[in-house]
């Protein structure tokens, strides 16, 4: 029977990222996956949804300057962009299992189980190991409705050849929003079908109705306060309805409604660790109910926002941890961005927490549209709120909507992570002109 130091369960961001941290220490390490190597990011999510943003953001800012220089607007062949976007994914997992064999870390195809805490089933095998690692991450979560075989996933939608015409999108969150703007970029019809009238409620509402109002001048329709209890077949064609008068007939329905963590197949319940609703149970040392298992990344159970970036920082810091650290985990401000053109982006403290405490915070509400930066693009909407502690004269928090609102919430992050004074930030010479210079009017 094959023993290590550390196994890992999940060739996620997450787990990969460990997985070379702890051979840099010489520990002997095993890396489990059932499916694609590189797991949800490069694999089904972040990485080829990004690519086909490319192409939005390249449609849109032609678009925006016609008659300004750019003599008509352009139009996305799909197929295209699929086969270039097939192009990042297709050697993903290979070479993400050959980087690990290649650096002497123990790798196993399979599914994962738990047969005792130092113990692990992976199909026919038994491995043992003294601490494991749990980074299983989530995966698409389904509807329990009337036809619900007729939904397609996410990850449904990033490998699509072609694009269907009229699309359904049921659930407002990251997701939805995220390929509402890339369906109907390239020429679909997109419905955003979401239960309640708040989506995106993790984001400041003034934010999300600029974001709405955009993409509903793009053709994008908006069905709220919609529960959706079935789709039916017929025609070529899908009919969603609701226990009411609502009824849509599309090409083809995505479920966007939210995530599941990887946490209930791995008989967990059996040899003791706990699993709530968002995940597995971890304390402020990614530590489980039973002392030599850890879990970081997606499947856990936590208030911080389930991003890559965030299971690479967990990864770090159980690195540190396995090898006889005993700090709590201390987060930093994480900035989360929802992609599109625009795209909407927040750090921070949040709005709703300034407008509370007014003795405490001031909001600067700031209407870009006619800053230079967004003039010579002719982009229809740029604003912000940005929070400053009144004690401190720093910025705490704040939330941009504009084509290049990634780019600023990252100089927020770093300036709300260092700490730095609204001096700091005018007395640095940035390049002229960019969203850099644009920092001092802040
Ligand atoms: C469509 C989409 C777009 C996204 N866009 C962004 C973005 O723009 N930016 C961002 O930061 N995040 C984004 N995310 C989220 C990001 O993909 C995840 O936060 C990240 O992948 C989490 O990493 P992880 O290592 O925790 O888990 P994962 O990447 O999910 O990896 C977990 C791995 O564990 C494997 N596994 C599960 N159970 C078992 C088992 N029992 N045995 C063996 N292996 C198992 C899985 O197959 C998987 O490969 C997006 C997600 C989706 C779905
Ligand atoms: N840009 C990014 O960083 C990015 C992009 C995509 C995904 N992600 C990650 O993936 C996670 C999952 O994304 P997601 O969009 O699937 O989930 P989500 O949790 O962000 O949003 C799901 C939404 O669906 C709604 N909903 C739930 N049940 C519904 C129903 N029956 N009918 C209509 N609406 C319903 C929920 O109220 C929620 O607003 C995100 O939380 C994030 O961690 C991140």
């Amino acid at each position: 029977m094959n023993e290590f130091d550390v196994v890992i369960i999940g060739a996620g961001p997450g787990g990969l990222s460990l997985a070379y941290q702890l051979k840099a220490q010489d520990k002997n390490v095993a890396v489990v996956e059932e499916n694609l190597w590189g797991g949800t990011c490069p694999n089904r999510g972040c990485d080829p949804k990004k690519v086909l943003l490319a192409a939005v953001e390249a449609k849109q800012h032609n678009d925006y300057l016609v008659g300004k220089g750019i003599k008509q607007a352009s139009m996305i062949n799909w197929t295209d962009l699929m086969q270039f976007e097939k192009t990042f994914t297709k050697d993903v997992s290979p070479s993400s299992r050959e980087g690990l064999v290649n650096s002497n870390i123990t790798v196993y195809d399979g599914h994962a189980t738990f047969i005792d805490k130092h113990q692990l089933q992976i199909d026919d095998q038994i491995i043992k190991s003294k601490q494991f690692v749990i980074a299983t991450g989530q995966r698409p979560g389904r509807l329990s409705i009337k036809g619900q075989e007729h939904l397609k996933t996410s990850t449904d939608f990033l490998k699509m050849d072609e694009l269907p015409k009229s699309i359904a999108l049921i659930g407002g969150g990251y997701i939805g929003f995220e390929f509402a703007a890339i369906a109907s970029a390239a020429g679909a019809d997109v419905h955003l079908i979401h239960h309640n009238d708040r989506p995106l409620k993790e984001f400041p509402s003034d934010g999300v109705q600029s974001l709405i109002k955009q993409l509903q001048k793009k053709g994008v329709h908006f069905d709220l306060n919609i529960d959706v209890t079935s789709v039916d077949h017929r025609d070529k064609q899908f009919r969603l309805s609701d226990d009411g008068n609502f009824n849509l007939d599309v090409d083809a329905v995505f479920v966007t409604a939210g995530r599941q963590a990887n946490d209930d197949t791995l008989n967990l319940n059996h040899i003791g660790v706990k699993t709530d609703r968002g995940g597995i149970v971890v304390n402020d040392h990614l530590q489980t109910d039973v002392e030599n298992i850890y879990a970081l990344g997606d499947v856990i159970s936590k208030k911080h926002p389930k991003l890559t970036p965030v299971s690479g920082f967990e990864a770090k810091y159980l690195s540190k941890e396995l090898n006889g650290g005993d700090e709590p985990i201390d987060y930093p401000v994480i900035p989360t961005v929802i992609y599109g053109m625009p795209k909407l982006a927040q750090v921070g403290i949040s709005i709703e927490t300034a407008e509370q405490n007014p003795e405490q915070f001031n909001i600067s509400k700031l209407d870009m549209k006619n800053w230079f930066s967004y003039r010579r693009i002719n982009e229809p909407v740029a604003e912000a709120e940005i929070i400053h502690e009144k004690s401190t004269n720093r910025i705490v928090g704040g939330y941009v909507v504009s084509s290049e609102a990634d780019t600023l919430i990252n100089y927020l992050t770093m300036i709300i992570n260092k700490q730095m004074t609204m001096d700091d930030i005018t007395n640095e010479v940035y390049a002229y002109p960019t969203e850099a210079s644009d920092l001092e009017y802040l």
